[in-house]
């Protein structure tokens, strides 16, 4: 039905600031169609008041103008104003109709979410303003003839009408929110993805490294827990761009990043630094241990065929200390990593104060 009934809607995605615009429009003029048309036969036949039927009839055929001019145009603003105009008109009119009595003042409570979702803020406040100071003058023309107000039937029906507007309207509200709230955290994750990963290798980049170190630097200091880290750098990896071209080198560091990943120890943080070079965080782990993996690493990596060619590994390892921060951290590593290539490359080197471990087949 509902399917049938937005077939000539105009279509947004739900991502669309006029999607749920839209829906309410259309979900309006479904109900009130409906509504009026249930009501006019009902006054013609049942209660034979043909001065209510007029009034049925009348929201009736103007919902269906609506709808026709809203398939035609797909104009969302127009609807817009023209659907909020219908609801506060119809309710005005029914309330100057009955005098104000029978409760009928609480339909008047409908008024500000239409209002306010379909025209925004302002055009909204002033709607409400008009709406509700005729409303105040129907209340001032109720004062001056001081009849009783009773509640009977009439009033039992306005306000269970009115109440099951307002039930639809509030899970209409809450259906935008957390649709809106759902496609928010799904496009923040996105970004966060995107902020943090290197685009060519999908690793993370250096931005998340820089965050994570800081984050482990930290937790090691306070539970005074080993932390190493690991810098590597490809071997020669110039001549594997000026021999096979650039777009070959891309291959060869996005293979050894795959390696990288699937060679990495569970709890590990493996991240690309920039060029040819990576960084290896490994927790709760001595310096001794730390060497053993770069060891092993180096050895996988020197067995394999990166877009079919042999390449080697250089790695500086260093070992946090009491009085250490990430850079003097990092600034230890990477001295090792120059010791590494300065000594021959494909090989481990540990920091300074520790012997250090030479390639076995160096
Ligand atoms: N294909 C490709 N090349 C890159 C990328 N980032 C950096 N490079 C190249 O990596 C090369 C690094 O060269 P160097 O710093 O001289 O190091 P190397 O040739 O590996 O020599 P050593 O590190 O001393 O063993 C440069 O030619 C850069 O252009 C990248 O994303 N893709």
């Amino acid at each position: 039905m509902l399917k049938y009934w937005y077939k000539d809607f105009a279509q947004y995605p739900p991502g669309h600031r006029d999607y749920w615009r839209t829906r309410l429009i259309g979900h309006t003029l479904l109900l009130s169609s409906t509504f009026f048309l249930v009501l006019t036969l009902l006054n013609i036949f049942y209660f034979e008041s043909y001065e209510y039927a007029t009034l049925d009839a009348s929201g009736f055929l103007l919902s269906l103008s609506i709808l026709a001019f809203f398939n035609r145009t797909a104009n969302v603003n127009l609807a817009s104003w023209a659907v909020t105009l219908m609801v506060t008109g119809l309710i005005l009119l029914f309330v100057a109709s009955v005098g104000g009595y029978a409760h009928s003042l609480v339909w008047a409570t409908l008024i500000p979410p239409f209002a306010f979702f379909l025209l925004g803020r302002q055009r909204g406040s002033l709607v409400c303003l008009v709406a509700f100071a005729v409303c105040a003058y129907i209340v001032y023309g109720q004062i001056q003839e001081a009849k009783p107000v009773t509640f009977g039937m009439g009033a039992l029906f306005n306000v269970i009408e009115v109440s099951i507007a307002h039930i639809l309207l509030f899970r209409f509200y809450e259906g935008t929110r957390s649709s809106a709230y759902r496609q928010l955290a799904a496009r923040n994750a996105k970004i966060q993805t995107l902020a943090e990963t290197d685009k060519l290798t999908g690793l993370y980049n250096r931005e998340k490294l820089d965050i994570t170190l800081e984050e482990y630097v930290l937790l090691s200091h306070h539970r005074q827990t080993p932390f190493c880290l690991l810098i590597l750098d490809v071997d020669y990896f110039k001549q594997i761009n000026d021999a096979h071209g650039h777009l070959s080198g891309d291959r060869v560091l996005v293979q050894l990043a795959d390696s990288l990943k699937t060679l990495c120890r569970e709890g590990d943080f493996l991240a690309r630094w920039g060029g040819e070079e990576f960084v290896i965080l490994l927790p709760e782990t001595q310096l001794s241990l730390c060497i053993k993996v770069a060891e092993q690493l180096r050895q996988d990596i020197a067995g394999q065929k990166f877009d079919g060619q042999s390449l080697t590994i250089s790695l500086g390892a260093a070992q946090l200390r009491e009085d250490d921060t990430t850079k003097t951290l990092v600034n230890r590593a990477d001295n090792a990593l120059y010791q590494a290539k300065h000594t021959g490359r494909n090989r481990v080197v540990a920091e300074a104060s520790t012997p250090s471990v030479r390639a076995v087949n160096d």
